[in-house]
């Protein structure tokens, strides 16, 4: 059973107590919240992803140190924080695009099947939006047929039904994001990393996203969702926020 309460995970800064505190940035903080009811149930307590002590500094500025928790099949874990204090670049190292200035990331086996959903999600423009989602299922081997029945059924989720057969140029921004999720998720990824995926949705488009992060998680996808979006935040198991003080 996963612990009913808050789970020590990590650390910030260490305690200036006495001393006049030097304006600093990035200071780590992590709140763990209790599982939330219809997030996530299978896989439960496998844990997929060990991180300890990481770290990332770029120049001689360090955007987070010292960051450690872990990451469950099936759970939703919210990054938090300001514009500019590491959220993309904690998702980039955790998908293996950027190397952490210390500490280890450890997998579950290998890294597995991870998929990434970046805040502009690099789509073909001139295919159409199902051809788009079906792709990842076909690169994995999919007949054909079936790409196309998951491809459909998931831009029906997200409320693009009607823009299957649409090319992506002629999108809106935020259809095309939605197209960007539909292809993340259609082939159900072990860990499933999304940038942004609400910014700029009107709240019908944002519900029809979180809903289909969460039946994600309850097929066991772990989800992590670098977010401003304070509702998906509060909706999910775990909040890591990197907090950046301003000198
Ligand atoms: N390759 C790079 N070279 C230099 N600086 C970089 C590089 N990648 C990221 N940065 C810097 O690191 C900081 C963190 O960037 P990151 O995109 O991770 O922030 P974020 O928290 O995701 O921001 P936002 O909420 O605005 O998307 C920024 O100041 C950015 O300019």
């Amino acid at each position: 059973m996963r612990p009913s309460g808050p789970r020590q995970a990590t650390l910030g800064c260490g305690g200036h107590q006495g001393k006049p505190r030097r304006p600093r940035r990035g200071v780590r903080i992590i709140e763990h919240r209790r599982k939330t009811p219809g997030w996530g149930n299978r896989g439960a307590d496998q844990v997929l992803l060990t991180v300890e002590g990481l770290g990332k500094s770029i120049g001689s500025r360090s955007l987070f140190m010292n960051l450690t928790f872990t990451v469950e099949a099936g759970q939703s874990l919210a990054i938090v924080g300001p514009s500019g204090s590491g959220k993309s670049t904690l998702l980039s190292i955790i998908a293996g695009f950027t190397d952490p200035s210390s500490g280890e990331l450890r997998f579950d086996g290998s890294r597995g099947h991870i998929e990434w959903a970046p805040q502009a999600s690099p789509l073909l423009s001139r295919r159409t939006a199902l051809d788009n989602v079906m792709l990842p299922t076909l690169i994995r081997g999919a007949d054909p047929g079936a790409a196309r029945m998951h491809a459909s059924k998931t831009l029906d989720d997200l409320g693009l039904g009607a823009f299957a057969h649409t090319p992506v140029y002629r999108l809106s921004g935020g259809e095309r994001q939605r197209v960007g999720v539909a292809r993340a998720v259609v082939s159900r990824p072990r860990m499933l990393l999304a940038d942004e995926p609400t910014a700029s949705l009107d709240p019908y488009s944002r519900t029809a996203v979180i809903q289909t992060l969460r039946r994600c998680t309850q097929e066991g996808t772990a989800v992590i969702i670098a977010t401003h979006d304070p509702i998906v935040a509060e909706q999910c198991d775990t909040r890591l926020d990197l907090q950046l003080d301003m000198p």
